[in-house]
């Protein structure tokens, strides 16, 4: 099994990761609080009240997780194509692989990291809506001191299966539009690049970039469930299950919460993906 893909995802998910995190602050408060008006609001009201760390809540951990989540997605995701249609990395710009197959290795790709990504990426929610500002002398401290302390919180207050809050609802987001992800990317970048060649580095930026668009934009929907399962737990408020949750949001706030943080994500995952694929195929090229 190559792991260079393994390695190259790891990488590659971290750069996009810190470029994109102030978006995702934003996208999961504007999710699950409703205190804000709008991106500008909350950006604003972040900033006065928490300074700009308070975009950054939560970062150190995701960082650390995403060498396990992002290179099992793309590892995965390489090694199913090459199980499916007996190409490498290398051989598949000459020999492209079929869109069923992308569609069946970027679902498979998504579908295992969704269960690798759950508690990592609960905790971090937990951790962007806590909107006290830095521990001052005398001022109570917010709920969870870090990613330690929340992770042994959730643990003792909600046992083991309470990390994997919002897990299901994960899965359901990630498994097909990851296959959306990768299509999208393969397919623009095949489009824009004469055969057999690599495509140019300013090809992979727009691929890239466009990926992330329509697999956010398409997952936003059930980001927005996952969200609020993850953030239920700690008001002793749980969600029957997906289904419970996916109705009473909609009851309680309309269909347009299922939209919710739409614009932001969209926003974010330009850069991000634009980002992740470019060094993502550079460093995969530096190593063949
Ligand atoms: C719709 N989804 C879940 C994705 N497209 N995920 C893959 C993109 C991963 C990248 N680190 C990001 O956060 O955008």
């Amino acid at each position: 099994m190559p792991v260079e893909e393994f390695v190259a995802g790891w990488i590659s998910g971290a750069l996009g990761l810190v470029l994109g995190y102030p978006f995702d602050t934003v996208k999961v408060r504007l999710q699950t609080q409703t205190t804000y008006r709008g991106i500008v609001d909350c950006m604003v009201k972040t900033y006065r009240h928490e300074s700009l760390l308070g975009f950054f809540k939560g970062m150190s951990f995701p960082i650390a997780s995403i060498a396990v989540v992002n290179s099992v997605l793309f590892g995965i995701y390489s090694n199913t194509l090459l199980a499916l249609t007996a190409t490498s990395h290398q051989e598949r710009r000459a020999q492209p692989p079929s869109y069923t197959h992308i569609f069946i290795a970027g679902c498979t790709g998504g579908f295992l990291q969704a269960y690798f990504l759950a508690p990592f990426d609960l905790i971090k929610v937990r951790l962007q809506n806590q909107t006290e500002p830095r521990a001052k002398p005398g001022s109570p401290p917010p709920r969870y001191r870090g990613p330690v302390h929340c992770a042994a919180s959730i643990f003792q207050e909600e046992g083991p299966r309470g990390l994997f809050r919002g897990a299901w609802a994960l899965t359901l987001r990630d498994t097909p539009t990851m296959g959306i992800y990768f299509i999208t990317y393969e397919c623009l970048c095949h489009q824009s690049t004469p055969e057999g060649q690599n495509p140019s580095s300013a090809t992979v930026l727009v691929a890239g970039g466009f990926a992330g668009i329509t697999s956010w934009v398409t997952a936003t929907p059930l980001d927005v469930i996952k969200s609020r399962m993850q953030m239920a737990g700690l008001n002793q408020r749980a969600h029957r299950g997906v289904l419970d949750c996916i109705v009473s949001s909609a009851r309680q706030e309309g269909l347009g919460v299922f939209f919710r943080g739409l614009t932001i994500n969209s926003a974010r995952a330009f850069p991000v993906n634009a980002v992740t694929f470019l060094s993502y195929e550079y460093l995969l090229h530096l190593w063949q």
